[in-house]
């Protein structure tokens, strides 16, 4: 760790006393103006995001340098309407968005972004930044690149006097304050049994798989509907209620929630086959009880003659009062057990072929009897510049296996 070991992180086992920031001396006055240099060939560049062709650019080298999985099977496919929405919630900022160029071509080679976000970490407030979307082109790999890259938006938050973030990574790096595990209910069985991502137990017929999958075709809970900007009010206070048990949050204004739950204003009439976030709530004599959302992220998939993609979504945030009283745990299963199958029902009839969760937030509830199965990677959780206790992830330290009953206390999602 010859970079993480120089930076405000906890330490391998190290044990902290109290919680707060790591490094508190500092002010925007000591942070250097200028950048640090990059080899000659390259340049440092701000994305502008609101250019059609910088948003391209983007999307062309996260398209065929971002994250795969460990066989090299699929590739995140984010497009550049999902960071419409992803990389501009309200207060972005241009600075946070940082790339580098090959100066003599213009070509972008390597990419790092922030959104603002203010979290509560336990009773702590926290003014941060989001980091994502961290890729440096495959040919500029192990060249030590990705440090100047982190150092360089690091250097563009604290210029703006923000001296924490909160990022996600299946890395292993120094130290994760939580992790989690992935797990996936299939959809469309057959064509992920195709793609080689879900494989046929022994002993076990196609068919009988494709069966053990169906799903009715329409929803069950009374009075659900899709969200709409004007539910913003209601659900910010059902979804404050609910994640007061967690504690690692993001807050929202009112704005940031329409934002996260409606999509960006330019998306609202499209289908929801072709939006990127899509919400909805429970309304019952004139009052909202429960919501859920998904996003959908498509994968890419690699060398398969058959199919190119995959369209998945993943659980996003959701909220019910039935668990508010946080007496009984079994009314608040059923009731998300029932909530989260109907979003089952809404992305089936989506033509989504994967339905993707964390064992963060309430989900060990209900992973088991929606008939999630475990994922065999976890995503880990980090604060840069924060000392936090451990928090829990939704599985056991040891087994890794699916906890419901201590369940999670990260309540936010990362994209
Ligand atoms: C206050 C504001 C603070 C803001 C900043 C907060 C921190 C944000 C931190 C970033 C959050 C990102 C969140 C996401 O986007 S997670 C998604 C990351 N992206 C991908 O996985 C896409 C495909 N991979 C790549 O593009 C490259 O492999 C990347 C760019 C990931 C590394 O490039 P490369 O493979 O060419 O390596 P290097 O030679 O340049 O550098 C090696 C050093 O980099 C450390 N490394 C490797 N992978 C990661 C990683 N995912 N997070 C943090 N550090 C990482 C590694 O331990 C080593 O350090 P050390 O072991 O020597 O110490
Ligand atoms: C990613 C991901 C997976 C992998 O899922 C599949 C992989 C291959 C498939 F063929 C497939 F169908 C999957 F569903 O399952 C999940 C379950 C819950 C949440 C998940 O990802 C949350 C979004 C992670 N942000 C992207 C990212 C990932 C790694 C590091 N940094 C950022 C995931």
């Amino acid at each position: 760790y010859k970079f993480w070991k120089t930076q405000p992180v906890a330490k391998f086992d190290e044990k902290i006393d109290k919680e707060g920031p790591i490094d508190s001396l500092k002010t925007p006055a000591d942070i250097p103006d200028e950048p640090s240099p990059l080899l000659n060939d390259f340049e440092w560049v701000t994305i502008d995001l609101n250019k059609e062709d910088e948003m391209k650019q983007v999307e062309s080298l996260l398209y065929e340098h971002y994250v795969e999985d460990q066989d090299a099977t699929f590739r995140f496919a984010y497009s550049s309407r999902f960071f419409e929405w992803a990389l501009k919630p309200p207060g972005w900022r241009h600075e946070y968005h940082v790339g580098v160029r090959v100066r003599s071509t213009g070509k972008l080679v390597a990419f790092i972004s922030g959104i603002p976000s203010l979290l509560r970490v336990r009773n702590n407030k926290v003014p941060s930044v989001e980091i994502n979307f961290l890729c440096i082109h495959k040919k500029l790999r192990s060249k030590r690149l990705a440090p100047v890259l982190i150092k360089e938006i690091t250097r563009r938050v604290n210029k703006n006097d923000i001296w924490q973030a909160l990022y996600t990574s299946g890395a292993v790096l120094p130290t994760p304050v939580s992790t989690c595990r992935y797990t996936h209910r299939p959809l469309n069985w057959e064509k992920l049994y195709e793609v080689g991502f879900s494989s046929l137990p022994a002993g076990v017929t196609k068919s009988q798989m494709i069966a053990k999958y169906a799903l009715p075709s329409s929803t069950k809970t009374p009075g659900l509907r899709k969200m709409v900007p004007e539910d913003a009010a209601q659900v910010l206070e059902l979804y404050n209620k609910f994640q007061a048990k967690y504690d690692l949050v993001q807050e929202f204004t009112k704005d940031e929630l329409v934002h996260w739950l409606c999509g960006p204003d330019t998306q609202r009439d499209l289908e929801d086959k072709d939006k990127v976030i899509v919400s909805y709530v429970v309304e019952q004599d004139g009052k909202i009880t429960d919501f859920f959302s998904f996003y959908l992220l498509p994968f890419t998939v690699l060398n398969n003659s058959k199919y190119d993609r995959l369209n998945v979504a993943y659980l996003f945030y959701y909220a019910t009062d039935a668990g508010l009283d946080g007496k009984d745990d079994a009314v608040l299963a059923k009731r998300l057990s029932s909530l989260i199958g109907d979003a089952l029902v809404v992305t089936k009839n989506l033509k989504i072929d994967v339905f993707n969760a964390l064992t963060s937030q309430d989900n060990t509830l209900f992973l088991k009897d929606l008939k999630f199965g475990n994922g065999d990677a976890f995503l880990n959780f980090y604060l840069f510049n924060y000392k936090a206790f451990p928090i829990k992830g939704g599985i056991d330290p040891e087994t890794k296996e699916l906890d419901p009953v201590s369940r999670s206390g990260v309540g936010v999602v990362m994209l």
